[in-house]
């Protein structure tokens, strides 16, 4: 790998509540390439978002350190935008003023307005929602919500994007078709990304990496899996690809044979 964009070395997590302590993750060493997409998958509660969060600078490590463009990650940045599960616009703006928000934190001191209004205006373009400019959340669906809320990451022109199973709420046919985009989006971006996911026909399509997370307590991480499909890449054409059933297969045999989840032990 060239220099790594992004470097993860020996992280541990230790959480303190009033419950007492919980060992969430351990000895996390991940290198991650400028440009690189990278998806964590796990079973639930194996600390995904927490690794994540340690990289959008939401969490400090308890041990270890993480680097992201050569420095310390000491806290959230605009550098590394997060996209959540739900969406958390602002529900009385309009999808043009959430993402312009995002873009004046951003720019707002070096730009003049219309130049803000137009980065605002070409990342809703991209992401297919200029057509709601004006509309409030409420009054889109949750899959242009979503859209939207890619939109206001992308705004920020950030050298990682980190998404936490942005696609996890929608239905089927409104995932793919936003997993399509985002491959689209990504392409003409260069983004690096980082994306947290439960579903392996999800990873394996979008990503160049598949990290896989051991269960918790102390979770780590137990493989990494290379996904050298060429991009672009079709969907359909990789549903009876060799390659892609393999990296399905192997993904699927760490988390249901060999890192199976207590609870389906048990069942
Ligand atoms: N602030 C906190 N205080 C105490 N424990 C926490 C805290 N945040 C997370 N945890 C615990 O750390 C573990 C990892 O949580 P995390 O949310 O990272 O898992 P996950 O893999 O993202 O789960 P899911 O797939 O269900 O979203 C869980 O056992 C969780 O209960």
């Amino acid at each position: 790998m060239s220099t790594p964009f992004i470097r993860v070395q020996q992280a541990e997590m230790v959480f303190t509540s009033r419950k007492g302590r919980f060992h969430a993750l351990r000895d996390i060493d991940l290198d991650i390439a400028k440009g690189e997409f990278v998806t964590l998958i796990g079973h639930s509660g194996c600390g995904k978002s927490t690794l994540l969060n340690l990289v959008a600078g939401l969490l400090r490590p308890t041990g270890g350190g993480l680097l992201c463009d050569g420095r310390e990650i000491a806290g959230p940045g605009p550098e590394r935008a997060v996209v959540f599960q739900n969406h958390s616009l602002l529900p009385w703006l309009t999808c043009l003023d959430n993402v312009l928000l995002a873009v004046e934190s951003v720019f707002g001191g070096r730009e003049p307005r219309p130049r803000l209004m137009a980065r605002a205006e070409e990342a809703l373009r991209l992401v297919g929602m200029n057509h709601a400019l004006f509309k409030r959340p409420h009054e889109i669906s949750g899959g242009m919500k979503q859209r939207v809320g890619i939109a206001r990451a992308l705004a920020m022109e950030p050298k990682v994007l980190l998404m936490d199973e942005p696609f996890g709420a929608l239905d089927a046919l409104t995932r793919a078709y936003l997993q399509d985009e985002l491959i689209r989006i990504v392409a003409a971006t260069h983004s690096t990304v980082v994306m947290v996911t439960h579903d392996v026909d999800e990873a394996v399509l979008l990503s160049d990496r598949i990290v896989m997370m051991t269960n918790g307590p102390a979770a780590t991480i137990g493989e990494v899996l290379a996904v050298d499909l060429p991009r672009p890449r079709d969907r359909v054409a990789l549903a009876e690809d060799a390659g892609y059933v393999h990296a399905r297969k192997a993904v699927i045999d760490f988390l249901y044979t060999r890192h199976r989840h207590a609870d389906a032990q048990a069942a």
